[in-house]
């Protein structure tokens, strides 16, 4: 670390803001916005400069894009630079100042950041500098590391809370509304009767977190409450440190003086008797003391075996609240709305098509439409199936699987409005017979079967029907463009 960090600080931001004004020049302002804005200058160590991102996709995407280009810059302006060093931290403007920085430099290692930032923010989040969800994992990482290398124990208990996670943001549809309405009422008015605790429970990806963090930002809106918001993994390290540091006194008395507490991902505890005992007692604490409890875990709390019976009993006796698995329009419309912040145009199709592939989470559609964009952005270029194909060719891969006569069937019957059994009727209107075609076209394309056996699932045709119909979808396709789309779209989906 270099000592003379006093003298260092509006150097180093002099040779960055020099770096950033010919990023922008040579990149354009779109692509520099997008990726290279949202990174915060951290401090030099040795030969060596730390950058911080907020989260790890972008972490990851700068690394492979700009990296060579960004350790080139830095080697222009300060020679002795040889490397630089990308982190996910949760480093607000607001933190990495002018008037602090100086501060900052002076720690020795990015862990002390987070310090410093909750050093800043003291107790509870109404100052606090916030950060995204892998943001926090770095930081659990960076604790981990802290209390293996057996450093003391620190007061700056909760997480952040990610600004992202509004209520405004969260999509509300049928598998989620109930839980949704009791966040709400949690958020404007805690410690309702029946709702304390809340416990919110789903599966993976499916937006607990999310409402969790909607609450605590709505509830610091309003001022006055503080708010403390931690996983389950966390509360167990931070519990294992102070029994390390002697500070269990300290531990309890923090966490017990939040107006709420919300512990996410409870199913952590699992197995972990000794700070399950404990989370028992601050939970009882703060409910006898008139506080509101909000939870979040992978099941129910009757399901939760391996979790000891008193405490599944008191975690049941508030409100449970179950996230179901998402549906086909909730999964499009959480794609539309998506798609609109992030101001790009998505066509339909292509989030039809991502609503049919990737229906297991919703971490997982954000994740392929962020991609896209990104694509998007960086080449200038349109959003279309075909680029969606190539660009999220190794997700979708993960999805293929075999599709038979009878799926084809019943999709291209669904897509356009006819009944099954025509698929194998003898009616001749082309209302019916042109997608009974495209069923046959798409048998031959995705299956391995020959004509004759396609022929035979589709009341027993002759394999000239189907040879027939194989060519006369293919001309269509070709001299019409919007049933093209609609053919491949149907291919794509079923490939999926
Ligand atoms: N209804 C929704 N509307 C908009 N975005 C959502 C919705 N549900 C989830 N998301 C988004 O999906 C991502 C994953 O959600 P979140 O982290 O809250 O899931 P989780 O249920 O807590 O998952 P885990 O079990 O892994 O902890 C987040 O980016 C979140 O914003």
């Amino acid at each position: 670390m270099d000592d003379e960090t006093g003298s260092m600080i509006p150097i180093l931001e002099m040779h960055w803001e020099r770096i950033c004004s010919r990023l922008q020049k040579e990149l354009g302002e779109v692509e520099y916005r997008t990726w290279l804005k949202p990174i915060r200058l951290g401090f030099s160590e040795d030969e060596e400069i730390t950058l911080f991102l907020p989260t790890r996709f972008l972490r990851d995407w700068v690394k492979a894009q700009y990296g060579d280009k960004l350790t080139a810059l830095w080697q222009v302006e300060c020679p002795h630079i040889s490397r630089i060093e990308l982190q996910v931290a949760s480093v607000s403007s607001q933190v990495l100042n002018a008037n602090n920085l100086g501060q900052t430099l002076q720690e020795s290692d990015s862990a002390s950041v987070h310090r410093q930032e909750a050093r800043d923010q003291d107790s509870g989040f109404s100052n606090q500098g916030f950060t995204t969800a892998q943001g926090q994992a770095a930081v659990i990482e960076e604790e981990e590391k802290e209390e293996r290398q057996g450093s003391e124990f620190r007061s700056d208990l909760a997480a952040p809370l990610d600004l992202r996670f509004t209520f405004d943001k969260f999509v509300v549809g049928k598998p989620n509304e109930f839980a949704y309405a009791c966040a709400r009422r949690v958020a404007e008015k805690p410690v309702s009767p029946g709702f304390n605790p809340l416990f919110l429970y789903g599966g993976v990806g499916l937006g607990k977190t999310h409402l969790m963090h909607a609450i605590g930002a709505e509830l610091l809106k309003g001022g006055k409450v503080s708010v403390a918001y931690m996983s389950a993994e966390k509360f167990m390290y931070r519990f294992i440190a102070a029994i390390r540091s002697q500070s269990t006194m300290e531990f309890k008395e923090h966490l017990r003086s939040v107006d709420v507490l919300m512990i996410d991902d409870l199913q952590f505890l699992i197995g972990k008797d000794n700070t399950q005992e404990e989370f028992f007692h601050t939970f009882n604490a703060l409910v006898d003391a008139g506080r509101q409890i909000v939870i979040s875990a992978d099941k129910s709390p009757s399901d939760l075996s391996g979790l000891e019976d008193r405490l599944r009993t008191r975690l049941g006796c508030g409100m449970v609240a179950d996230i179901h698995a998402t549906t086909f329009e909730l999964r499009i419309s959480i794609l539309e709305a998506k798609a609109q912040a992030s101001g790009v145009e998505v066509p339909a199709k292509v989030m039809e098509f991502l609503a049919h592939k990737i229906t297991s989470n919703i971490r997982e559609l954000e994740g392929a439409l962020n991609r896209l964009v990104a694509h998007a952005n960086l080449f200038n270029r349109p959003i279309t199936l075909d680029a969606t194909h190539e660009v999220l060719h190794d997700m979708l891969k993960a999805h293929d699987r075999r599709v038979t006569i009878e799926e084809i069937q019943k999709k291209v019957a669904e897509h356009w409005n006819i009944r099954l059994t025509d698929m194998s009727s003898a009616r001749r209107a082309r209302a019916v017979a042109r997608p009974r075609q495209v069923a046959m076209y798409l048998s031959k394309q995705l299956t391995s079967r020959s004509l004759p056996e396609i022929g035979r699932k589709f009341g027993n045709r002759d394999h000239t029907t189907v040879m027939h119909a194989v060519s006369r979808v293919a001309e269509l396709m070709e001299r019409d463009t919007s049933f093209a789309e609609d053919v491949e779209l149907l291919r794509r989906m079923l490939e999926s």
